[in-house]
C-alpha cells in the first residue's frame, strides 16, 4: 500500500500539523497582507485573470496556500471564488493564460495543464453529484474516483473485462474509504437515494480515490443537517491531521472559524485579506466585503456587530433604498 494509500485509508499516524500549537507556530511569522508568503507553499499563484465579457470575475495577483495545513478561502457571492476554484484546475482557462498567468503546484507548473493532468499531479477538487452521478451506485461513484489514476479509464477496463489484480487493490481501497466515511452499508444503493450530508461524504470519499495531496472541496456543508455536519468537519480536521493540505470554500462562517488554520478572503475578484480566522473576522475590509453587499450575512461572531457598525450598515441600506426609488421614478 502506497503511503497515499494509507493516508486515504486512515492507517497512518498523526503527522507534526495534527498539532494545533505547531500550526499556530507554523503561521506566527506569516504577514497578514494578501499574497503573504508562507514557510512552505504547496500551491503559488500568479497574475490570474479571468473576465467574462466586459466583468472581470478574477484577478489574482499572487496566493500561496500552506502545505499541510486548512485554508478557507471565503468571499461574499459572486466574489469569484467557484471561478477561481475551476481554473487552478484545469476546468477553466484564464483570459491573461498568454500574459504571464502562473501557477505551480507541489513544485509542478500547471499552467498549461489540462484538469486530469491536475488530478494526477495530487491536487483534487470535489464535485457535486450530477444527475448521471446520481444514476450510479455508491461504489460505482468511488470506483469513478479512481478514473485517471495510472493514466487508466477503470470502467472501460471493467466493461472490457480486464479486471486484474491492481483493479482489485483499487477496490480494496473503496471498501476501506466507504468504511471511514460511514457509507460501507450503502455501497450498492443509488448515489441519488443519499442525503444531503452523505453525499458530501461521498463527494469527499471519491475525491480521495485518486490519492491527492490537496484538497479542494466546494462548500462541503452546504445542504448536511446538523447530526452529519460535526462529522464532516472532524473528517475535515482527520485528512489535515494525515498530512494532507485543505483548501474550502463555505459561507458558513461558523465552520470557517471552527476549522480553518488560515483564511483568504476574496472580494470582486480580488483577495483582499488572509490570516488566522479571528484576525480576518474583525478586518475592516472584510466586514465591509460581506456587509457592504450582504447585510444579513453572519461573520459567525456577533460581536463583530456593534452599534457603530450597524447604524453604518442601516445607512448604507436607506442610501441604497432611496437610489433605487429614484430610479423607479425616473423609470
Ligand atoms: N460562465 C460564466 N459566464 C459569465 N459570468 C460568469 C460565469 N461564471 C461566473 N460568472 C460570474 O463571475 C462572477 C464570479 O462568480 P463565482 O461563481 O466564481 O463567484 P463565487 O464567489 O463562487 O460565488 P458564490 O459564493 O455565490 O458561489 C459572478 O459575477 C458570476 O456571475
Amino acid at each position: 500500500m502506497s503511503e497515499q494509500t494509507a493516508v486515504a485509508a486512515g492507517s497512518t499516524g498523526p503527522t507534526k500539523y495534527a498539532d494545533p500549537v505547531a500550526r499556530r507556530a507554523l503561521m506566527a511569522g506569516v504577514s497578514a497582507e494578501p499574497g503573504s508568503a508562507k514557510p512552505d507553499a504547496i500551491l503559488t499563484v500568479d497574475h490570474i485573470i479571468r473576465n467574462f465579457g466586459g466583468m472581470t470575475a478574477v484577478h489574482v495577483d499572487h496566493l500561496e496556500v500552506q502545505r499541510g495545513i486548512i485554508t478557507a478561502l471565503i468571499g461574499p457571492n459572486g466574489a469569484g471564488k467557484t471561478t477561481f476554484f475551476n481554473l487552478i484546475t484545469g476546468f477553466d482557462r484564464p483570459s491573461s493564460a498568454k500574459s504571464g498567468a502562473h501557477w505551480s503546484f507541489n513544485g509542478r507548473k500547471l499552467d498549461k495543464t489540462s484538469a486530469s493532468s491536475v488530478a494526477l499531479a495530487g491536487m483534487v477538487r470535489t464535485f457535486q453529484l450530477t444527475k448521471s452521478l446520481n444514476r450510479m451506485t455508491v461504489m460505482d461513484n468511488m470506483m469513478l474516483g479512481a478514473r485517471g489514476q495510472r493514466g487508466e479509464n477503470l470502467l472501460t477496463a471493467m466493461f472490457k473485462g480486464t479486471w486484474g489484480a491492481q483493479e482489485k487493490q483499487i477496490e480494496a481501497k473503496a471498501y476501506d474509504l466507504l468504511n471511514r466515511f460511514s457509507l460501507y452499508a450503502k455501497r450498492n444503493d443509488y448515489a441519488g437515494s443519499l442525503s444531503g450530508g452523505q453525499r458530501k461524504l461521498l463527494e469527499m470519499a471519491r475525491a480521495l480515490m485518486s490519492d491527492p495531496t490537496m484538497i479542494m472541496l466546494d462548500e462541503p456543508m452546504a445542504g448536511v443537517n446538523p447530526a452529519l455536519t460535526q462529522s464532516l468537519l472532524g473528517h475535515i480536521q482527520s485528512l489535515r491531521d494525515e498530512g494532507m493540505t485543505v483548501l474550502f470554500v463555505e459561507h458558513d462562517m461558523h465552520v470557517v472559524r471552527h476549522i480553518s488554520d488560515w483564511v483568504v478572503v476574496m472580494a470582486e475578484g480580488r483577495m483582499v485579506a488572509e490570516g488566522p480566522a479571528d484576525t480576518v473576522m474583525s478586518n475592516p475590509a472584510v466586514i465591509d466585503a460581506y456587509l457592504g453587499a450582504h447585510h444579513d450575512t453572519d461573520l459567525g461572531d456577533d460581536s463583530l456587530l456593534s452599534d457603530e457598525a450597524m447604524e453604518e450598515i442601516s445607512q448604507e441600506v436607506a442610501a441604497e433604498e432611496a437610489q433605487r426609488d429614484e430610479e423607479q421614478e425616473t423609470k
